[in-house]
């Protein structure tokens, strides 16, 4: 069955080029926008800046997609603490516009959000109906986010996600230690952070599937792979995986330290988990362990599955 046109809303973003390219083998179309209108690739796609929020409802009234997967955001988790009013007008204003329109013209609309709206004092993996209390200005302009799409009255599923990476392109932790690793002998790497590293590949597959079956029940559903682990616990696992696959010589040491230890602008969950079954259950998905997420990302196999 043709998922129809689908619009994806920063499409050069690290999981908007898997959304793209997972996308294409089920849609009739897949359009997208970035900033600049051009994609990293050369290829031609809309210009959208999200900052200007009043070109969105235009747009979408002349492309008229099938659905819209805004995969979009301000992700600088620290810079956003010097730029909150950046990061709210990109992740929260503009989504709510987003919203507006897809709620007037009838269009789907899927929106991604993070296991940083929590303030990880839980001691169990995150309901969706669980408490928000973000730590951070990242955490609490996607959460204004969530608010602001789930008030349009749009036809949508916010997604919250956790630890997203791609083993071939964007700014993620899996990439920033594949690199460090090349670099020095020795790495500190907290071990008091609980979450459980999400590949974009699951991301994507996900969509796919809810797009197929389609959204019945607007509202918030968590999305990540299953396990946690912390990034000290992450990081090991990479380098295990990277010199098993000859992509590193050898590994570092990863040194275990306290969050005390690696101070950063940004306060950070010390627990984020989120307990995916809802969106399991509803839209019968399997999602992988993230060490078994891990690998499959390293082979570069097994990724349009
Ligand atoms: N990364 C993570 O660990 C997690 C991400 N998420 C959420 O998942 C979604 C996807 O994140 P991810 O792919 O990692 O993010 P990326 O940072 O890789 O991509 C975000 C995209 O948004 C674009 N963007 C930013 N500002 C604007 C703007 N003013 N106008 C138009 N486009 C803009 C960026 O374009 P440009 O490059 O031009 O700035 C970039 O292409 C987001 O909603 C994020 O909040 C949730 C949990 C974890
Ligand atoms: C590079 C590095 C980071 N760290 C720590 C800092 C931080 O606590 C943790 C992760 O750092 P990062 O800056 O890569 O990750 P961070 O930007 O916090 O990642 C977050 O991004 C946003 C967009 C989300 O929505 C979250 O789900 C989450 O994935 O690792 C070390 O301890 N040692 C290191 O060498």
């Amino acid at each position: 069955m043709s998922l129809g046109r689908v619009l994806v809303v920063g499409g050069d973003g690290q999981l908007g080029v898997e959304l793209r390219r997972r996308l294409a083998a089920d849609a009739a179309q897949v359009l997208a926008t970035t900033r600049s209108g051009r994609l990293a690739d050369g290829g031609a796609c809309e210009a959208l800046d999200l900052g200007e929020a009043e070109a969105i409802a235009p747009l979408l009234r002349r492309l008229r997609p099938d659905h819209v997967v805004n995969a979009a955001a301000y992700t600088a988790v620290d810079r956003a603490e010097s730029e909150p009013a950046l990061a709210q007008a990109i992740n929260a204003v503009a989504p709510g516009r987003l919203a507006q329109a897809c709620a007037e013209l009838g269009i789907g609309l899927v929106h991604f959000s993070t296991d940083y709206v929590f303030d990880g004092r839980g001691q169990r993996p995150y309901r969706e109906d669980d408490a928000t209390a973000p730590l951070n200005v990242y955490g609490r302009s996607k959460l204004d986010g969530e608010r602001a799409v789930a008030a349009s009255g749009a036809r949508h599923l916010i997604l919250r996600t956790a630890w997203v990476y791609a083993a071939d392109q964007g700014h993620n932790f899996l990439r920033t230690m594949l690199r460090l690793g090349g670099e020095r002998d020795e790495l500190r790497v907290v071990a008091d952070q609980r979450g459980s590293p999400t590949p974009t590949w699951l991301l994507a597959d996900a969509v796919a599937r809810i797009l197929e079956r389609g959204i019945a029940e607007p509202g918030v559903r968590h999305l990540a792979a299953a396990g946690e682990t912390t990034w000290h616990g992450f990081a090991e696992a990479i380098f295990a995986e990277a010199v098993a696959r000859g992509l590193l010589a050898r590994a570092p040491r990863v040194l275990p330290i306290a969050t005390a230890e690696y101070p950063t602008p940004a306060q950070r969950p010390a627990y984020s988990v989120l307990d995916t079954r809802s969106l399991r259950e509803e839209y019968g998905l399997e999602l992988p362990d993230w060490r078994e997420g891990l690998r499959v990302s390293l082979d570069g196999t097994s990724h349009n599955g």
